[in-house]
């Protein structure tokens, strides 16, 4: 066959000839697949298998492995051509086997079935992972916690797993597993009481009851970052635990939207029995505003009475006394009533007043129901404290004002209840100060883009419901982006993820090499610390310059985009969008990122308002007395009775940053969970939602620097098997596959000096050209 043309992958000249068989990029597919049909200069014609005909340009093709097992590979590693295809395929192959994990080298690809898979889980699997060296049964969630066990067991050293993924894509069901399957290995069997690992699993429908809720993109969303520390003692038994978790998203107490729904514990009480609904004063959720701005109240196949005994049951479990139980959901109730304590315009000017006798009857269930005085709480709403340097004086609040100040109430009540939980669970399964060794899992929210909101847009827009309604199914489907401070937040913990990831998978990389004795002082990789400056830096960082906008009372969002703008006018990470006088961009990781700015300012200011704290802090409930514990006695002082500012931004940052130590304290280990389609079902392969999943979740970034290496890895055998045609008399009389392999690459001319190219995900980089290599994993020598 005559070569006509050659095509540049991974730094290798592979020839295309009339009839080869090739990947093209597709809009609405990613890859499509086809056959050659002319070549022309440049270009070739593609007749692809979906019956279109196509010109590509050679820089945009790449082959395909038409060898490839019909089943698909449970390594990428193990793909004869690594890359986006390649590998998009190889999952698509495999999730319509149900196989819906796959390993890329360490790291593992969860795609979310949506259907359940018991046999994957059974006691019967925990029994055959036990022990198994990673890669010689299928690829499971269970084999990444074994090697962590392990690890922690033979060198005594902590471990860590990181879930991560979008939305929806499972991380909180992986986490389920892990935990489920290290409380396997170690746990203690026919203890009696309550045993820490128990407690442990119980306190997840505890913390999904209060943290999670139904969102556009999961019915069980969390809506919180969270790292359960488990603490292990010398013989490998779990001696102690500790939950962290991080940025709780505080709004959506007070605001929702179709068809999204509150956080689950208020419907749940909503379906208490009749007692406890007649006691707090209860009834439909559609009586509260703070549920009804969605008209989502049920999740189909949930029962909300059910959950609400069995939430009460697990917190037996963890260690809630009866009494806080009561306590717990009598605070719940309250924040019901808050939300619908409405006012209406006063007398005097910029005043204002309760709106009716409903409102009235609210309020004083809140005031029963939180144990406080009533005047004093609707003082606290409708009056602020002002500190000039002349005197105090008392300014009321408009009707605007004081909604605010409600919801404001209602946000840090629920927020400090929250916390609480957390505590009190970390208190009840105790720590274990003499452990030494650890497993952290990580579950933290994915990178976010295309997230917002449809009451901003009704707010900012000031567009019909129907207009709104289609711009959230747009946004749904990832084409409009519309992000705020939360988003931010989000990415740069996502940032910071990656560049521990990239360190890991390089460092990773290296070790192998190092092990196999291979030489890899070329390999390079891209660092995005350049855009954890741009956010942390100090001074002079996003995050420094928001906290000094809120700190000068002049400031709004328009001063605070205009500094950005200057100070990051020449910065490549930062840009200025065209349409917009007050957005900005990130070009992240995953990809460009537009964000609002207009609700940074406020969203940044962690208000601690005085008249609340003291109202609640006088409570005659000590629980909810415990909530607001009296400020250090300096703070109140110093800033007699003015709203105490601090910064959202800086404490997630150090939060951040503790979390990082941690994490670098411990052996990493990674999944990557993957959504494969925005309805939720089964069975439904999304191929362009799923590359950029990949791309987000850092999976291309790793292949990106195995190709840099050698991503192709083939045993001496494998090599032979593929390639001795090429030179079959090597073969004669020659029983060493080491030297027999070298022998068919001195006969193809290939040396590693030769033929440096750039491959298409490695861009920029330059390639050693070595077309197969023996497998560097599992002890096997490698071709060097
Ligand atoms: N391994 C699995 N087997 C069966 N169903 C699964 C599996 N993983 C996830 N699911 C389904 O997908 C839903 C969403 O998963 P999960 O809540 O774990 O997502 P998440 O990534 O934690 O999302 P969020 O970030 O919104 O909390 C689950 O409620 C469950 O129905």
């Amino acid at each position: 066959m005559k070569v006509v043309g050659e095509s540049v992958f991974l730094g290798t000249s592979v020839n295309i000839i009339i009839g080869s068989h090739l990947w093209v990029e597709d809009q609405s597919l990613a890859w499509i697949d086809g056959q050659v049909t002319k070549i022309n200069g440049d270009e070739v014609e593609i007749q692809t298998t979906h019956g279109k005909t196509v010109i590509a340009s050679f820089r945009n093709i790449y082959p395909k492995d038409m060898e490839a097992p019909a089943g698909g590979v449970d390594d990428m590693t193990k793909l004869s051509y690594l890359h986006e295809p390649g590998v998009l395929q190889n999952l698509a192959t495999r999730f319509q086997l149900n196989e819906i994990y796959t390993y890329t080298g360490s790291i593992l690809i969860a795609i979310n079935p949506f259907q359940r898979l018991p046999h994957l889980y059974e006691a019967h699997m925990m029994e055959q992972y036990k022990g198994a060296p990673l890669g010689e049964l299928s690829p499971h969630v269970f084999a990444i916690a074994d090697v962590a066990f392990r690890a922690m067991i033979n060198d005594g050293k902590s471990n860590s797993i990181l879930v991560s993924g979008e939305s929806g894509a499972g991380k909180t069901e992986t986490t389920k597993m892990l935990m489920r399957y290290l409380a396997y290995l170690g746990g203690r069997k026919g203890t009696e009481g309550r045993t820490v690992e128990q407690q442990v699993l119980e306190s997840n429908p505890v913390l999904e009851a209060f943290g999670n809720a139904k969102t556009v993109r999961n019915n069980n969303s969390s809506r919180f970052g969270k790292f359960v520390e488990l603490q292990f003692d010398k013989h490998g038994r779990i001696s102690g635990a500790a939950i962290r978790t991080y940025l709780l998203e505080r709004s959506r107490v007070c605001q929702i939207s179709d068809p999204e729904r509150n956080y689950h514990c208020f419907y749940l009480l909503c379906a208490a029995p009749p007692e406890e609904i007649e006691k707090y004063k209860l009834g439909n959720p559609k009586s509260f505003h703070y549920l009804n701005q969605s008209n989502c109240y049920e999740l189909v196949g949930v029962s909300d009475a059910h959950d609400y005994l069995a939430t009460r049951r697990a917190m037996d479990v963890v260690g809630i006394s009866e009494k806080e139980q009561e306590a717990i959901f009598r605070v719940v109730a309250a924040i019901l009533h808050l939300g619908n304590v409405e006012f209406a315009k006063g007398k005097e000017i910029d005043s204002s007043v309760l709106k009716d006798d409903k409102s009235k009857f609210h309020l004083q269930m809140t005031a029963e129901l939180l144990m406080c005085d009533l005047a004093a709480l609707e003082d606290a709403l409708l009056r602020r404290v002002m500190v000039t340097p002349e005197e105090v004086i008392k300014r009321s609040l408009d009707p605007d004002g004081a909604t605010v100040s409600r919801d404001g109430l209602a946000k840090t009540i629920y927020s400090r209840l929250f916390d609480w939980l957390v505590d009190k669970i970390n208190f009840s399964i105790g720590q274990d100060p003499n452990s030494k060794s650890l497993i952290g899992v990580l579950d933290i929210y994915g990178f976010e883009s295309f997230k917002a909101n449809r009451l901003y847009m009704l707010k900012y827009f000031r567009i019909n419901t129907l207009v709104t309604r289609f711009l959230t199914e747009l946004m749904t489907w990832g084409y409009v982006c519309l992000c705020s401070f939360e988003q931010f937040c989000i990415n740069f913990t996502n940032e910071k993820l990656q560049q521990h990831f990239n360190q890991h998978v390089f460092k990773m990389e290296q070790e192998e090499y190092t092990k196999e004795e291979i030489d890899w002082s070329y390999i390079e990789f891209v660092d995005n610390q350049d855009v954890l400056d741009l956010i942390e830096k100090k001074p002079g960082g996003i995050i420094a310059l928001l906290d000094e906008a809120c700190m000068f009372p002049k400031s709004t969002h328009e001063t605070f985009s205009q500094k950005l703008y200057q100070t990051f006018k020449a910065h490549k990470r930062f840009v200025k969008p065209k349409l917009s006088q007050t957005d900005f961009a990130i070009a992240h990781y995953a990809g460009e990122v537009q964000y609002q700015s207009d609700q940074f300012l406020d969203k940044n200011k962690d208000y601690g308002v005085p008249e609340h704290q003291d109202l609640l802090s006088a409570s005659k409930c000590s629980f909810v007395a415990g909530l607001f514990p009296a400020l250090p006695e300096e703070m109140t002082k110093s800033s007699s009775k003015s709203s105490k500012f601090s910064s959202i931004g800086s404490r997630f940052k150090l939060q951040l940053q503790q979390l990082m130590e941690t994490l670098n304290s411990t052996e990493p280990h990674y999944i990557r969970c993957v959504k494969p389609n925005n309805l939720l079902r089964p069975a439904i392969f999304e191929n362009v939602n799923i590359m950029q999943q990949l791309r987000c979740g850092g999976v291309l970034e790793a292949i990106r620097i195995s190709c840099a290496g050698y991503p192709t890895r083939k045993t001496f055998f494998e090599f032979i098997n593929r390639f001795s045609l090429l030179a079959p008399e090597v073969l004669e009389g020659n029983h060493d596959e080491k030297d027999a392999c070298k022998k068919i690459l001195g006969k193809m001319g290939l040396t590693r000096s030769q033929n440096t190219r750039s491959c298409r995900l490695c861009n920029g980089f330059n390639e050693p050209t070595v077309t197969d290599r023996t497998s560097l994993s599992r002890n096997r020598a490698a071709l060097s």
